[in-house]
């Protein structure tokens, strides 16, 4: 499958410092975030409007992709993503989660293609949660006509496409740490998230 990290947001809640280079344990967030997505990911896609801010901290392999047009939200990321994206499965996340799991997104990839559904999307504490999700490339289409229309919701776009939840039972009974959806918006949200590492 292809990996798309979004990374071409705002970060005001961060105090304008990129969510991507915060740095856990020595680390900075991206290069944790594409050693995770190696595991299962053929090609990794990482879309952000600054690559100048982040092409020394990304191996050779993983290709750095802009917006479009910029500023439209997660969904015009998704959309340059989709238009590249080489695999007909595609899992997207966003830049500002610590504990993205490859476990998790190979059993959304299974649930996506027996369902022959054009996503497969986690629901964890009553919330559905777009970016971990599981793609099918043929999505890009329908976003482009939702961006054409003036409209940026990610949820806008999952109303016109035949999208499961997966329930957080199901990842649970396959012991998975359902921390894998955690963002870190704030500095707060991030010294918790040092944390728990
Ligand atoms: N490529 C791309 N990614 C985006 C865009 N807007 C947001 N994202 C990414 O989508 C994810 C979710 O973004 P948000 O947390 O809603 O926004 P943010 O800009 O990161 O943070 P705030 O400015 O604090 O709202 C993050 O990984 C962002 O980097 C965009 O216009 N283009």
């Amino acid at each position: 499958m292809t990996g798309v990290i979004l990374a071409g947001g705002q970060n005001r809640r961060m105090n304008g410092q990129p969510k991507a280079l915060l740095l856990f344990h020595g680390e900075t967030l991206l290069q944790r975030q594409v050693r995770e997505m190696k595991k299962v990911c053929h090609e990794i896609l990482f879309v952000t409007n600054r690559p100048s801010l982040y092409w020394s901290f990304l191996p050779d392999d993983v290709r750095i992709l802009t917006d479009k047009i910029p500023h439209q939200g997660p969904l015009g990321g998704m959309h340059a993503a989709f238009a590249h994206a080489k695999h007909e499965q595609v899992w997207v996340v966003a830049c500002d989660m610590p504990f993205i799991s490859s476990r998790a997104a190979r059993l959304l990839a299974q649930y996506q293609q027996k369902g022959s559904c054009d996503a497969a999307i986690p629901l964890i504490n009553d919330k559905i949660h777009p970016l971990h999700g599981i793609y099918h490339q043929r999505c890009e289409k329908l976003i482009a006509q939702v961006l054409d229309r003036g409209e940026r919701k990610v949820m806008q776009f999952l109303k016109q496409v035949d999208w499961k939840q997966i329930p957080a039972s199901f990842f649970k009974e396959k012991g998975l740490d359902l921390r894998f959806v955690m963002n870190v918006n704030t500095p707060e949200d991030y010294q918790q998230a040092l944390m728990q590492i």
